[in-house]
């Protein structure tokens, strides 16, 4: 086969002449990289003069957008996001610290989360639960938080969504991530396992494959699943669930991979920043409106909600209710819309929808999950 560093011409490469054009191409690369870190620091500097925001969400989704329609493979899109992600993150570290709050502790797939939106050149901020992520973002101890909004299988993550009707912090990003549970333990075996200690979501998505590959085994509800991978760290008697990131963490064996019963259990993050430290991501192309209402409770309320967005030709991409705990039968209805605000369809949609709304709240407009 040619490709275009072969001469058709000339014998095929040999391995040691293939690994030294790699070694080449690396230090071009590693040049191209820190010129273009340069130019990142540049930018910083102009952003400390104006006071304004080193993170910009919309503009990092346009380049990997952008870079997406540009490539010409071999390599997949799917490798380009996480490539450059990793790339702006550590361009991003030259010009401030990105501070990421999310619920801990180290190897959850919270924290996954915020590596994959952020990249892994953030100070993390792990924290004891979802409260306290809300908590530490708003008070500034943290720059901005992740936190769990929807599973796949289990559903809406009421607690976010119950913060999310009070809190002063709004949606700048999302981000979602296949959810998958390994076994764990210090042992590469099955047999001895006494108990298996994970959070009772995990034990639960687990439920088919521990009933029949470990029958006997006692399931132990503990805070966390990194919680359960440190116990069987410590102890051979005792094996976690967790992902394949938390094994690597706590010097643990992966006995078994992928064993929740869904194989395509995903979890999807919201990623939130206070509005008087951050401003509202302007429109990428590709974008997400989320936003709370509630209806007086009449005939033809949720009617009055589908018609602006009907009228307008605004697509609704998601619709959750929780009850208000007014006693009432009333609830909120969590509503995400394609496109932004600064599209004039959406502006008017919204505006409409509010004159229907006792209760409207935007929670943000952001790009949609560029992975
Ligand atoms: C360099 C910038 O700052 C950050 C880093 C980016 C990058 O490395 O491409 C892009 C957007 C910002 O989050 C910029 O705003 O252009």
């Amino acid at each position: 086969m040619t490709t275009p560093d072969h001469d058709a011409a000339s014998p095929a490469p040999t391995l040691p002449e293939l690994r030294d054009r790699i070694d080449a191409l690396d230090r071009e690369l590693i040049a191209m990289l820190n010129r273009r870190a340069r130019l990142a620091q540049e930018v910083g500097e102009i952003k400390k003069k104006e006071g304004s925001v080193v993170f910009r969400p919309e503009r990092e989704a346009q380049v990997i957008d952008g870079l997406k329609q540009f490539n010409p493979g071999p390599l997949k899109n799917e490798s380009v996001a996480p490539i450059w992600r990793e790339i702006m993150s550590a361009c991003r570290a030259l010009e401030t610290p990105t501070r990421v709050a999310y619920l801990g502790p180290a190897g959850t797939f919270s924290e996954e989360a915020a590596l994959g939106f952020f990249g892994s050149s953030i100070v993390r901020v792990p924290c004891a639960s979802i409260d306290e992520v809300f908590r530490n973002t708003s008070a500034g101890v943290a720059d901005f938080g992740v936190v769990p909004v929807e599973n796949s299988t289990e559903g809406m993550v009421a607690r976010s969504l119950d913060i999310f009707l009070t809190t002063p912090l709004f949606i700048i990003g999302e981000t979602s991530l296949f959810v998958r549970h390994n076994l764990l333990r210090k042992e590469n075996a099955l047999d001895g396992i006494e108990a298996v200690c994970a959070h009772p979501q995990a034990l639960a998505q687990c439920h088919d494959w521990l009933s029949l590959h470990l029958p006997h085994a006692e399931r132990r509800p503990v805070s966390s699943n990194a919680e359960g991978a440190r116990l069987a760290a410590q102890d051979s008697r005792l094996a976690g669930i967790a992902s394949a990131r938390a094994a690597s963490e706590y010097g643990v064996h992966v006995v078994a991979p992928a064993i929740q019963n869904d194989p395509h259990n995903r979890t999807r993050f919201a990623i939130v920043t206070d509005p008087h430290r951050h401003p509202a991501p302007q429109a990428s192309g590709h974008d997400c409106t989320s936003l709370v209402v509630s209806v007086v409770n009449r005939p033809g309320a949720m009617y009055d909600i589908l018609a602006p967005l009907k009228r307008h030709g605004v697509s609704m991409t998601r619709l959750e209710s929780r009850p208000a705990r007014s006693g009432q039968w009333e609830y909120y209805f969590f509503i995400d819309l394609q496109g932004h605000p600064e599209q004039p369809a959406v502006q008017t949609a919204m505006h409409e929808l509010r004159e229907a709304c006792a209760f409207f709240k935007v929670l943000g407009a952001y790009p949609i999950d560029a992975h």
